[in-house]
């Protein structure tokens, strides 16, 4: 099987290309391809198929050529996944698959619209965050009050007083099923400058990775409630910096996706 290796942040992904969907990729191989000691190593795949060969609903893929079929490290299937989708555009561009420009991905969440050149970083409307009241998070026996939001994926944004860098995320941080059914997405995000936050994220599926596109959408949205207009925010992750634009409508997510390696998988082992 033909895998590329990519990044966006240090989010990392195995990138799967198959136009015509005929991988039939289980859980147990999404798995192994992700385990970083017997695998290729990363937080997800990226399995590359065109629209028209995935099986979706009629409407979902109308208006885009390719489907983002993303799946988290320990198999399970997100709705959305931000870094993601800036890499999974990235490697059409870079495949001669898509032509640099702006064009629509269709997505478990719906189609979403990137923006990219020839190289350089890529621009993704996120859609609108939606912030569904309040949660709360344990770690180590500490509870964490924060914003439930939906980026397509359901996110619990933290605010915390000190460093990021002081949280343990070495274990998973306790929430209230009953709340969160299907699981969620927990960042801590502490204020670092005008509309400028850092951040660390325990992602479901995955645990804790270097970067959240998704949930740095969900920590800029939940941080600039109350904040009238149109807003820009930087958002530092430990994988390195995006920005995400608020304009009351939808938001963009921007940063850096990068293509690291590609190759293949040994006959038989997956
Ligand atoms: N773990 C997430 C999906 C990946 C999100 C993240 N990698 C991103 O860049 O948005 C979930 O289960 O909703």
């Amino acid at each position: 099987m033909r895998f590329v290796k990519g990044h966006g942040t240090e989010n990392d992904f195995v990138i799967l290309p198959d136009p015509d969907g005929v991988l039939d990729l289980a859980p147990e191989a999404v798995a192994r391809l992700c385990d970083r000691r017997a695998g290729i190593g990363a937080d997800g795949v990226l399995r590359v198929v065109r629209t028209k060969a995935a099986e979706l609903d009629a409407d979902a893929g109308a208006d885009a050529e390719w489907f983002m079929d993303y799946r988290n490290a320990d198999g399970s299937i997100a709705e959305m996944c931000g870094n993601g989708i800036r890499v999974f555009a990235r490697y059409l561009v870079d495949a001669g698959l898509a032509a640099p420009g702006e064009w629509d991905v269709a997505t478990r969440a719906g189609l979403r619209r990137v923006t990219l050149g020839a190289s350089g970083d890529v621009s993704v409307d996120m859609g609108a965050p939606e912030l569904l009241g309040y949660g709360e998070a344990s770690l180590a026996g500490a509870a964490f009050q924060g914003r439930r939001v939906s980026v397509g994926n359901p996110h619990l944004a933290c605010r915390v007083d000190g460093p990021v860098a002081a949280l343990d995320l070495s274990r998973a941080p306790g929430f209230d099923p009953a709340v969160f059914p299907d699981g969620v997405n927990v960042e801590f995000f502490r204020s670092v400058g005008e509309r400028h936050v850092e951040m660390r994220v325990f992602e479901r599926g995955s645990g804790e990775t270097r970067s959240c596109g998704t949930g740095t959408v969900a920590v800029a949205a939940a941080a600039a409630q109350g904040t009238p207009g149109a807003s820009e925010w930087t958002v530092d992750v430990p994988g390195g910096r995006v920005t995400v634009t608020l304009d009351g409508r939808t938001s963009h997510l921007r940063g850096p996706a990068v293509l690291v390696a590609e190759g293949e998988t040994r006959p038989g082992w997956i």
